[in-house]
């Protein structure tokens, strides 16, 4: 072994150099080179065998080993086996997806094998700390420790989806698991609650994470089971890790997605490997209030209508999987119900209605009579084209870009590294500065309109076009958002985090933020200052759609399972509720067309005035007449009035940025 002194840019900077034979062969010898960035080796017989150089890329690597032969001929001999799993395009499609690869390298440059092996561990020490992400210093190399072993807690329902959840764990996760070296504790679900019960009241800090095998019924118990604590505001930060156990699994799909992995092909393979290699993601929660019922934390979805029926009524399909979504969706397409409501949102910019393209004038009109934006100032009214729609709604879309964090995350995704952010986190969420000037004053709201959506005041109809009051801070939001438009744009803004409460010009930030953190009270929930309660009207700067409905869902994760990119520009720890709906009066073969668009997420694009897709960071949901079952991630809840705002960055996932 040489230690190298070159130096190129930081990832190219070589660490260790050595000779080494490529198991099974003891020949020929490989010239084997490890710099930051990865593994590179080629066989030193010939000319020109640089050009046939392999490279390992620590991103791939999930552990490795040293190991003796068994082979009497070989009994000095060292071996250093490199578990990893490149990307390799899929057969017969173009599809990239992760395959397991070993690579063995031989060293027998010395006499005895424990020479051997004291130059290969070295090797494998810092191997593992480059493909932990941890920093190695080049005059350190020799000494360089052993890493620190992750431990889990791995929770499993063994009834979840088709009940496989034990075995997946058993035949594909373990085995790469033992490659990396993680530790676990195991515990099988006994009832329903009983993983809420452990998150409550076990020790949960002597485990560098949770890790869920299930749906994401099993994850929404364990994320309410941890609010539920008096220390929740530590406990929340606690890392989940999920691995597709149940039927949808839409949060594994949702970090998939965001990782850039697979989880259409072989999303459990994809899943552990983002386990092993994870960062510390923060993730939005959404309080969600019910009248008389206490608080639950929500990770993915409130839906109602026919998106929460088809997830409700499928459940007696468990057995056959995520296909249970797709026959239910198709009976209960061509059995269509109708919903009547009134759903109220706070919305991140402001909103306008879509036009009625495509429908009759009547109906147009009488449809944008329903839609209301109640303002706190009369003066200044201004008329609104519909030429503006178009405009309007491209500031709701922001292009796909690799997500930014909203927190400034330590490299190394352990333990401490989380308990380090805990102080300044929830500052960092938001620009305070850039926040200053924004302001809703919650109890000027309260004396609001006495009545709801019947103050046709506030909204004119003019020749089937809107015009609406725009309160001087609305115009002001409008400015701000034009700017953003353009910082978004240039990719400065996209994604770096709670962009919501960034854009809003109806959130005082600086309450948000210090309420939510301050609340050191043992037991009491977090709160939710966006909210008012349900014998109240909604602030006067929501907008409220008193329709008949065929579905309402709010989503706070892209996907709703593998088939359904829900909110396709949505991001773990966004700051914001992507909010979809769609209106009754839609024909069966746009909402079919609807269903199959909803695979890609170019639903949200639809130009029907029946789907409405748009960006809140709070709503208000009241059913008509107790009609229609009511979903939180999956989980049905009361059929009654719901309410929610996002928490923004409160929770800790097992993610890759
Ligand atoms: N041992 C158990 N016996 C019965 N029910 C359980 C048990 N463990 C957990 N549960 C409950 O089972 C319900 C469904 O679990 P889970 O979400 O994991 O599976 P799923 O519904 O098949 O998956 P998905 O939500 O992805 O469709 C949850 O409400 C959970 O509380």
């Amino acid at each position: 072994m040489k230690m190298a002194v070159s130096k190129a840019s930081p990832r190219d900077e070589v660490l260790l150099e050595g000779e080494f034979d490529l198991f099974p062969k003891d020949k020929p010898l490989y010239k084997v080179t490890l710099s930051r960035g990865g593994i590179t080796y080629y066989p030193i017989t010939g000319s020109n065998n640089i050009k046939n150089s392999k490279y390992l890329h620590f991103g791939d690597i999930i552990g490795c080993r040293c190991k003796k032969a068994k082979d009497e001929k070989y009994q000095s001999k060292a071996y250093l086996t490199i578990f990893l799993y490149p990307f390799k395009k899929k057969l017969f499609s173009s599809k990239l997806i992760r395959n397991r690869e070993i690579v063995t390298f031989g060293a027998n440059s010395r006499n005895k094998f424990e020479e051997n092996r004291v130059l290969v561990e070295t090797w494998r020490r810092v191997i593992m700390h480059l493909a932990n992400n941890l920093s190695v210093e080049l005059k350190a190399v020799d000494r360089c420790p052993v890493p620190p072993k992750k431990n889990f807690l791995v929770l499993i329902n063994p009834h979840s989806g088709p009940g496989k959840a034990m075995q997946i764990f058993q035949d594909d996760v373990v085995p790469m698991l033992d490659e990396a070296e993680v530790k676990y504790d195991l515990i099988k679900t006994e009832y329903a609650g009983h993983a809420s019960q452990l998150v409550k009241e076990r020790n949960i800090y002597e485990w560098d994470g949770i890790v869920i095998v299930s749906g994401d019924g099993l994850i929404y118990e364990v994320v309410n089971g941890l609010m539920q604590r008096d220390d929740w505001q530590k406990a929340i930060k606690v890392p989940i890790g999920c691995l597709p156990g149940g039927s949808g699994n839409a949060l594994c799909c949702s970090i998939n997605y965001s990782a850039g992995e697979s989880f259409k092909s072989n999303c459990i393979l994809h899943s552990t490997f983002i386990l092993i290699k994870h960062k510390v993601v923060p993730m939005d929660l959404v309080l969600i209030q019910q009248p008389d019922l206490p608080p639950v934390y929500s990770f993915l979805a409130v839906t109602w209508g026919l998106i929460a029926d088809i997830d409700h009524e499928s459940e007696k399909y468990r057995a056959i999987g995520e296909a249970r979504f797709m026959l239910q969706g198709l009976k209960r397409i061509f059995n269509l119900r109708v919903y009547k409501g009134r759903l109220s949102f706070l919305p991140i910019t402001s909103y306008l209605p879509k036009s009625g393209n495509g429908t009759d004038s009547s109906k147009k009109v009488s449809s944008k009579q329903r839609f209301k934006r109640l303002s706190l100032h009369s003066v200044g009214d201004s008329f609104v084209d519909n030429s503006m729609d178009d405009e309007e709604t491209n500031l709701e879309r922001r292009p796909r870009t690799k997500s930014v964090p909203a927190y400034p995350y330590q490299e190394n995704s352990d333990h401490a590294s989380v308990s380090q952010m805990e102080d300044n986190d929830l500052d960092n969420v938001l620009d305070q500065d850039r926040l200053q000037s924004l302001s809703l004053n919650v109890s000027e709201c309260d004396i609001s309109t006495g009545k709801q959506n019947v103050d046709l005041e506030n909204s004119l109809i003019c020749d089937g076009k809107v015009a609406q009051h725009f309160s001087s801070d609305v115009e002001r939001n409008m400015q701000k958002s034009d700017s953003m438009r353009g910082y978004a744009e240039s990719g400065k803004y996209v994604d770096s985090g709670f962009v919501a409460a960034k854009t809003s010009g109806s959130l005082d930030s600086l309450d948000l933020i210090e309420k939510l953190t301050a609340t050191k009270v043992p037991g009491k929930p977090a709160p939710s200052p966006l909210l008012v309660p349900f014998s109240k009207s909604v602030p006067m700067d929501w907008v409220t759609v008193e329709e008949d409905f065929i579905t309402v869902c709010a989503t706070y994760q892209t996907h709703l399972n593998s088939d359904f990119l829900a909110a396709p520009d949505a991001h773990i720890n966004d700051g914001i509720i992507h909010l979809f709906f769609v209106r009754s009066g839609i024909g069966k073969s746009e909402l079919l067309k609807l269903f199959t668009e909803m695979d890609n997420g170019s639903h949200v694009d639809s130009t029907s005035p029946y789907i409405e897709v748009v960006k809140v960071l709070a709503f208000r949901l009241e059913p008509a007449e107790n009609q229609g079952v009511m979903m939180v991630d999956g989980e049905k809840v009361a059929s009654a009035p719901v309410q929610g705002q996002v928490l923004p960055g409160l929770a800790r996932i097992m993610g890759i940025h």
